[in-house]
């Protein structure tokens, strides 16, 4: 087994149904890589991420990372940051609250842990807003907040759901910018959902395309982007 097998997040003969709709996952994701999850709308996206998260569990199959079995894991315990299109943060709390809930569900902060906090608002270009409510931010300023949350976690996994799907498109490259250089910091495993071309061309080194709830292929971005004989790839590239 190469490194790369050792320390990637994989699905292994994963399976699971929800309705009508099965799911049947095989996947290797690269480590300290961000890979696009794109494909067709109602393809599996979403359910991926909730299987990896552990949202949903598989009827069949297993999830590992770096040769940890997460499948029998409560979400709070893998080793998995999220970060959704919206409902990141809880209106009530400020952010140095909101952000502490990514270290401590119980809030049972120390010096060392505000220090982080500070540190990672910081990082995320909100550098004095501990104090700040979540309705006196931007859509933008909020969308850091969250940013700055799985920071604080240092988690190995980062998954992401359609991040900036309700910025403009000036935040939405910026945004882009903050998790490329997050992810570089931090060397993690990052699973980006998206439906923007656009973003997988300036974020993914790969490109997982799901189609019907299975895994179609996973293929570096440059080849994703000389599939330009693959209807599906053509369709989400708004070519046909
Ligand atoms: N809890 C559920 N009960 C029944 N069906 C479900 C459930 N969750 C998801 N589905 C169905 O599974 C399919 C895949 O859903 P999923 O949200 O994973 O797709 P997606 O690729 O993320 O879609 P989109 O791009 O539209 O967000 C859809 O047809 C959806 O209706």
């Amino acid at each position: 087994m190469t490194e790369r097998e050792k320390d990637a997040l994989a699905l292994e003969g994963v399976e699971l149904q929800l309705g009508a709709r099965d799911f049947h996952f095989d996947a290797r994701f690269a480590p300290n890589a961000i890979t696009a999850i794109t494909g067709p709308s109602g393809a599996g996206k979403s359910t991926l991420i909730n299987l990896i998260a552990g949202f949903e569990r598989p009827a069949r199959g297993r999830i590992l990372f770096s040769g940890a079995d997460l499948t029998a894991q409560l979400p709070g315990l893998r080793p998995v940051s999220l970060i959704f299109q919206d409902n990141n943060l809880f209106a009530h709390l400020d952010l140095a609250t909101n952000i502490g809930l990514g270290i401590h569900p119980g809030l049972k902060l120390d010096a060392e842990d505000r220090a982080s906090i500070s540190r990672a608002l910081s990082d995320v270009g909100l550098a004095g807003y501990e104090r700040r409510k979540p309705a006196t931010l931007s859509g933008g300023e909020r969308q850091r907040a969250a940013f700055a949350r799985a920071l604080v976690r240092r988690k190995p996994i980062l998954l992401l759901d359609e991040p900036f799907a309700a910025l403009d498109p000036g935040l939405r490259a910026e945004m882009g910018e903050l998790l490329l250089s997050l992810q570089r910091q931090t060397a993690s495993t990052v699973l980006l959902v998206t439906h923007n071309p656009q973003d997988v061309a300036a974020l993914a080194d790969e490109v997982a395309f799901l189609q019907q709830g299975r895994l179609d292929f996973l293929v570096p971005q440059n080849q994703f982007f000389a599939m330009r004989d693959v209807p599906e790839v053509q369709r989400f590239l708004g070519k046909s």
